[in-house]
This record gives structure tokens, C-alpha cells and sequence, in this order.
């Protein structure tokens, strides 16, 4: 398991991170959830080593990362980072080869990538002649040709098709299920709903929630209740306890406690057919609306005595 712990960084006195701590569970996806300058590429480039924290620890299976542990960790920075003239094989290859591959390994391997990510046909072209959403898919292929023991990616679903999404979901899938934790940054709230295991929603330099998506819902956001019939539904909004949400003739959503909701399922049956009724639980998008509301701005980096 990666943890992160009371991670904290200022750039020019102003606190960008602050008491940053998560965890990210070995084998399964965790989506970082943010908006623009939240601190998601901060935080992965701490966890990367790349930039240092102000204070705070990150440890991988409780042990803090030195240079020795991150040299097995995968990262797609949000610069990316292949040669755009070089061929992809080519530079996938050689980059396993800087890894400790031998050659006839390090090209098994890259032509497996290739061919998992679709990317076979062009593996002998240049990096640059490729659309953007293959190059990213070349990209992903680097953070991930020396088998990372950690994968961590930023924005990885930027730029792709849904059939790309699909792809290179199933092969950080696949790469999880080898028991590595895989951390992938994303502001496309519907995407990371869809594909991870684990969400981390950070706005302002710090953690606002974590959980699996079952554990957002129960602590956030109300349920509500979906109700269609074949007759007008309008009576609905008489009962007490009820909050209609919408409203649309022959179906209403609205809050309620379970115990409300059971009872306009009865009043509902007694009327005649019910089509459909069932609890419609909060989408990422309004948990996350919910829990990043009235974040207060970041602490400066240097508290002022007075
Ligand atoms: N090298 C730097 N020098 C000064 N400020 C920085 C630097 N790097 C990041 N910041 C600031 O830190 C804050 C967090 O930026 P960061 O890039 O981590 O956010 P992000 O969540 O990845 O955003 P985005 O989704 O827009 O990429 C922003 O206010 C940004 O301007």
C-alpha cells in the first residue's frame, strides 16, 4: 500500500498542499479527484520524488521511499515525456533497456504493450506522426514497460476516445491486478466514477474525501427516490416528508427518509401499476460539488504572529 502522511508544500510562501494524507491499496484503482490547480500533479510529483514536501512522509508497504524504491515506480507526468522523432518501439525499448532489461526481453515486452494497447501497427513510426490519443497511449506504454511495482499517471484519459478510455483501462486493469497500486489523476468526474476501485477528491490543497465509490455515497450526498407510474405521479408532492427534485408527469424523484419513500411505494401500489421505483444514489459529480463547496483558501505557508 502507498500512503501518503501530513504532506505539505508552499511554493513562494503560499501553501499549495496542506496536511495532504491518503492511501492508494496495492491492486486496486484509485481516481484523484480535482479541479484545476486543486494539487493533484503537486501531490504525484512528491509521491514520485520529484518535488520535495515542505513536511509529511510517503511510505510504500510502511517503509519511507528513498531513490532505490521510486527507480520501480511508473509515472506519466502531465508533460509527458518520450522524444517525438524517435520511433516508439524503438524508445519503448530502450527505455526498458535502461531499466535492466536485455534486449530480447525489453522487445518482448514493448511488442506486448504495443499490442495490448493497440498500438501495434505503428510501433515502427515516429512518436510524432501519431494522433494525440495514440502518442498518450505510447506514453502510458513508458510508464508501464518496466513493470512497475507503483503506477502513478497524470491525466491519463485526457484526449481519448471511449474506446481508447476502454483500452487503457484494461491494461492498468491488468496492471493492478499484479497487486500494484495504480493512482491516476483526472478532473473528467464521470470518467473516474466510471473505472476505479477508490476515490480521493482533494480541492484547495487538501483532502476533502476518500473511499470506494459505495463509501462516498453512504457519507455524502442524500439518496433519493425514482418513482414512474402509468398515471400522473403529481400527488406525490401532498405527502409529507416528501421533497420533489423533478417532476415530469408520469415520473417524480425526490427526497424522503426510506421510511417515507416505502410509504408512497404503498399509496403508489394502492393507486394502481407502478412502472418503476428505486433509491437513485448521488453521482460523483454531486458528491463532489457537495464536499468541495465553501473550501476555505490554503493557509499561507508561514503563519504571521501578531
Ligand atoms: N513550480 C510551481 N511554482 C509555483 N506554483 C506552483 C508550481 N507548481 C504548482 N504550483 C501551484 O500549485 C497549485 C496546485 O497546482 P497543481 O498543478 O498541483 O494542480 P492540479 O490539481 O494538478 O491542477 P490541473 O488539473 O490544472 O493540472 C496551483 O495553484 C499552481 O499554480
Amino acid at each position: 500500500m502507498l500512503r501518503l502522511d501530513g504532506i505539505t508544500r508552499a511554493f513562494d510562501g503560499r501553501r499549495v498542499l496542506d496536511d495532504v494524507s491518503f492511501q492508494v491499496a496495492s491492486g486496486r484503482l484509485t481516481g484523484f479527484v480535482g479541479g484545476n490547480g486543486a494539487g493533484k500533479t503537486t501531490t504525484m510529483r512528491i509521491v514520485l520524488g520529484v518535488l520535495a514536501a515542505d513536511a509529511g512522509t510517503v511510505t510504500l508497504d510502511g517503509h519511507e521511499l528513498g531513490a532505490g524504491q521510486r527507480r520501480d515506480f511508473g509515472y506519466m507526468p502531465e508533460e509527458r515525456g518520450l522524444y517525438p522523432k524517435m520511433k516508439v518501439a524503438e524508445q519503448l525499448t530502450y527505455l526498458a533497456r535502461l531499466h535492466g532489461y536485455e534486449r530480447r526481453t525489453a522487445d518482448a515486452r514493448v511488442r506486448d504493450l504495443l499490442g495490448r494497447l493497440g498500438l501495434e501497427a505503428r510501433a515502427d513510426d515516429p512518436l510524432e506522426s501519431l494522433s494525440l490519443g495514440n502518442q498518450q497511449r505510447a506514453q502510458i506504454a513508458a510508464a508501464l514497460v518496466h513493470e512497475p511495482r507503483v503506477l502513478v499517471l497524470d491525466e491519463p484519459f485526457s484526449g481519448l476516445d471511449p474506446l481508447a478510455v476502454d483500452v487503457v483501462l484494461g491494461v492498468l486493469a491488468e496492471h493492478a491486478a499484479t497487486g500494484a497500486p495504480v493512482l491516476f489523476s483526472s478532473h473528467q468526474l464521470d470518467l473516474v466514477e466510471r473505472l476505479c476501485d477508490d476515490l480521493v477528491i482533494i480541492a484547495g490543497g487538501r483532502i476533502r474525501a476518500t473511499g470506494s465509490r459505495g463509501e462516498l455515497q453512504a457519507a455524502h450526498g442524500s439518496t433519493r427516490y425514482e418513482l414512474s407510474g402509468a398515471d400522473d405521479v403529481g400527488w406525490v408532492r401532498t405527502v409529507p416528508g416528501v421533497d420533489v427534485v423533478e417532476f415530469d408527469g408520469g415520473s417524480v424523484l425526490f427526497g424522503s427518509t426510506p421510511e417515507v419513500a416505502q410509504e408512497v411505494l404503498r399509496a403508489a401500489l394502492a393507486r394502481g401499476p407502478v412502472e418503476a421505483f428505486g433509491p437513485v444514489r448521488p453521482s460523483l459529480g454531486e458528491i463532489f460539488r457537495e464536499v468541495v463547496v465553501d473550501v476555505p483558501a490554503p493557509r499561507p505557508a508561514v503563519e504571521v504572529a501578531r
